[in-house]
């Protein structure tokens, strides 16, 4: 099976509401789709978001790297010289996770194809279902106790607080979510990198005395700052969930190492896509540290990676896999099913992907 052409298109799928965390507000879901093809008549879809207030990357920065670098380096090769190929991804330019990530995916999805298994069984296999969470943007703490009841009301027990925007109102907002939807659901909360270590930890101490029960807190510092996530972890109530911190396998063992942080957020578009996500996962499980899988806002095809990943390995306990539900449609054919919290991964070979609705493709 070998590799003859990446092809580069876009897609713009519409939010609900818009997204509003402490690095940036956007109201749609803007998208570089990749697809491999192969002389066999195989084609492997990928996909990544241009996310450049967490991982740098843009649009026009994801479409270089893959025309410039990625592509150059892996057309002609062999889908079944399989470490060859990811190794060349990651190799033939630093940096641009997102790029990687996207051509990544669509390789495994490749890869899966040819020995007609899913990804998620070639990865462990460990189950076929996941319970995500759904995110509530930061808002005034009266706008999000709603936004709250609507995500309750649409059948999710787990909800993701944003914060850190004008943290004097952090208490507040998780005041009044709590109070909104009573004691027996789960939440976790955000902060994008808002805080300062000191109050970081004066917020999250003052939650808990207050009796908001909040399970963990993401990225509550800014991402160099491993001392300062390693006090917040050391002296407050809440268990502390490394994202921005960790982007590669290094990074996150040196967290582990560190002790920095309780648990850490994998996300494809942070690592490069499932080949260095692995390796995150073997850390974790040596050390003993369990993962959330987390997205940025994308559609289903990276998301239906990552839902692959969830269901492949056991140490990843926490689903932050919310990209496809927070959009108003979905474009893409196939892939894992998404009924609101409860996710289904495919059965299908790769990632069973059937491609992308008509007229909903920009290809380049
Ligand atoms: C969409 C997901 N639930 C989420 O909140 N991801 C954010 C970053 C998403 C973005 O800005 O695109 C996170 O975990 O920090
Ligand atoms: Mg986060």
């Amino acid at each position: 099976m070998k590799i003859t052409e990446v092809r580069l298109g876009k897609i713009s799928v519409p939010l609900r509401v818009p997204f509003k965390t402490a690095l940036r507000s956007v109201d749609s879901v803007e998208d570089v789709v990749v697809e491999i093809h192969t002389d066999t008549g195989h084609t492997g879809y990928g996909e990544a978001p241009p996310t450049g207030a967490i991982t740098g990357d843009t649009t026009g920065a994801i479409i270089g790297a893959i025309q410039d670098h990625i592509a150059k380096s892996i057309i002609g090769m062999d889908v079944d010289d399989f470490e060859d190929v990811l190794q060349k991804v990651q190799k033939c330019v630093v940096k641009n996770s997102s790029a990687k990530a996207a051509v990544d995916i669509a390789l495994w999805d490749l890869y899966g194809q040819l020995y007609k298994i899913p990804v998620y069984k070639l990865m462990g296999g460990a189950r076929k279902n996941i319970v995500t969470d759904i995110t509530i943007s930061v808002n005034d703490p009266e706008t999000m106790a709603a936004d709250a009841i609507n995500a309750i009301q649409r059948g999710y027990d787990c909800l993701k607080i944003k914060v850190g925007v004008n943290p004097k109102l952090d208490i507040d907002r998780l005041a009044a979510v709590r109070k909104a939807v009573g004691d027996d659901v789960c939440i976790r909360i955000d902060a994008n990198t808002a805080w300062e270590p000191k109050e970081a930890v004066r917020i999250l101490n003052g939650m808990q005395e207050k009796g908001l029960q909040i399970e963990l807190v993401e990225q509550p510092v800014k991402a160099h700052d491993l001392e300062g996530l390693k006090y917040v972890t050391e002296n407050s109530y809440v268990p502390v969930l490394a994202d921005e911190s960790v982007f590669s396998p290094e990074d996150a063992v040196k967290i582990m190492q560190m002790r920095a942080a309780d648990l850490v957020n994998i996300k494809l578009m942070k690592c490069g896509g499932l080949y260095n996500a692995l390796k995150i996962v073997s850390a974790a499980e040596v050390y003993g540290v369990e993962c959330m899988l987390g997205c940025m806002l994308e559609a289903k095809i990276s998301v239906n990676a990552a839902v692959e990943l969830a269901c492949a390995k056991k140490i990843i306990t926490k689903i932050d896999l919310d990209g496809p539900v927070l959009c108003s449609e979905d474009p893409i054919i196939g892939g894992a099913v998404f009924n609101e919290k409860n996710i289904t991964v495919s059965d299908e070979p790769g990632l069973g992907i059937k491609g992308i609705e008509p007229g909903k493709i920009q290809y380049l």
